[in-house]
Order: structure tokens, then C-alpha cells, then sequence
């Protein structure tokens, strides 16, 4: 986190990494207009966006089948607070109609806070880092290809998280350049 000074208020920049993906409708279509929508954020800046990856599904114990995922992950900076983010990636997945019926449920957009700064929280509302982004190949492939030498807080660098998972492909998650996602 940095401090700006303006005038007479210091103005904090939080640096985030946002995790997107969904299986519902047309897919890299709802993955561009999530990024659209944070792009459009108020005193937010999108700073790096990965590659987008097409993954199997993690589904909840004895759920029915889905389809495959596209997933990505980008990071970004921006003067909301925590819990703003959260509002707003909220709003963003109910403007692009995201139902929350089914846990883990198919879902047109998700948008996951996987951390913010180094923070650490465990407020079921907001939970940092995201508690389950260390096992999610889903999250550190795209992550390690965009930011190779980034590390989950608390849990350690990416590259060996995810090396510990078996890699990507192990995990069913396969990049896909044909698929190309634009930072507006
Ligand atoms: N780091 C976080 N990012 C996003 N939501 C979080 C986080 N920590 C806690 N939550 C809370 O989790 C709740 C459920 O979110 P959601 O329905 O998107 O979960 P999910 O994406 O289906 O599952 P998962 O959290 O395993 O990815 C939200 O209401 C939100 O308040
Ligand atoms: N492949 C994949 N599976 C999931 C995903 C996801 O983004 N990708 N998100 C889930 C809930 O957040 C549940 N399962």
C-alpha cells in the first residue's frame, strides 16, 4: 500500500489481485465486460491482466456436471478500501447476471478478491487472502504467467504453489491463446 499526499488528505493505494472466470452464456464475452466494468471503477487502474485459461470445473461434492471454465487473473491498483472492492466486483457480477442459488453453482461471471496488499483477514465477508486460491490451479497458472515471481501472502511464492498442485495441466487448466482478452 502507498500514500499520496493530496492537500490535505492522504489518500491510500491498495494493490489487489483479482481472480475472474465463468461457465454460463458466452464466456470470454462476460470475462472482457467484467474487465471493462472494473476498468470503469472510480480510482481504479488495472495494471496487468494474464493469459485466459480454459479449466475443468471444481465442483461441490456429488454436484451435477458443468461446463468448462474460462478463467483469468489481473491485478490492479486503486484507492477503494477492502470492502469497497468487494461492493463494487459484487455489483459488477450482478450487472452481469450472476445468481448465487447453487454453491458453486455454474455462474456467467465471478469475480474472486485473491488479496489485497499484504493483508490478512478472516471476515467471512472478505476473507484475505482468498482461502482457497493456494490449491486453485485455476488462479496461480494465470497468475504465475502474467506475474511469475509474485507470492501468496501467507502461503508462499505461486510458482511453487502451483508446481505442488502437479502444474496446470494436472489440474485440467489449459491456456488458451487463441482467446484473447483487452485491457480497454
Ligand atoms: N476474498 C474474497 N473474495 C470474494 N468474496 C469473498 C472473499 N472472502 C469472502 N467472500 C465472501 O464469499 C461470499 C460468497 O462468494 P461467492 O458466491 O462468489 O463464492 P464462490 O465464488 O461461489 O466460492 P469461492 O469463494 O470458493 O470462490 C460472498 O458473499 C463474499 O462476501
Ligand atoms: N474451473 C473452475 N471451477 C470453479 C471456479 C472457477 O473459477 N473455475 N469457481 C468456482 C467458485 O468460485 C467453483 N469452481
Amino acid at each position: 500500500m502507498s500514500e499520496a499526499a493530496t492537500g490535505e488528505s492522504a489518500v491510500r493505494v491498495h494493490t489487489a489481485v483479482l481472480a475472474i472466470g465463468g461457465n454460463l452464456g458466452d464466456r470470454l464475452a462476460n470475462l472482457q465486460s467484467a474487465i471493462d466494468s472494473l476498468a470503469d471503477t472510480p480510482t481504479l487502474a488495472i495494471a496487468w491482466l494474464s493469459p485466459v485459461y480454459e479449466t475443468a470445473p471444481l465442483l461441490a461434492e456429488g454436484a451435477d456436471p458443468q461446463d468448462d471454465y474460462l478463467n483469468a487473473v489481473l491485478g490492479v491498483t486503486s484507492a477503494l478500501p477492502p470492502d469497497m472492492l468487494l461492493m463494487r466486483t459484487q455489483a459488477i457480477e450482478e450487472a452481469l447476471g450472476r445468481t448465487r442459488k447453487i454453491h458453486w453453482g455454474a455462474r456467467t461471471i465471478d469475480i474472486d478478491i485473491v488479496q489485497v496488499d499484504d493483508l490478512v483477514s478472516d471476515d467471512p465477508e472478505l476473507t484475505l487472502p482468498h482461502p482457497r486460491a493456494a490449491q486453485r490451479a485455476f488462479v496461480l497458472a494465470p497468475w504465475h504467467d502474467a506475474r511469475p515471481d509474485d507470492v501468496l501472502t501467507g502461503a508462499g511464492p505461486i510458482a511453487d504453489l502451483l508446481a505442488a498442485l502437479g502444474g496446470a495441466a494436472a489440474q485440467g487448466a489449459a491456456r488458451r491463446d487463441d482467446l484473447e482478452l483487452l485491457l480497454p
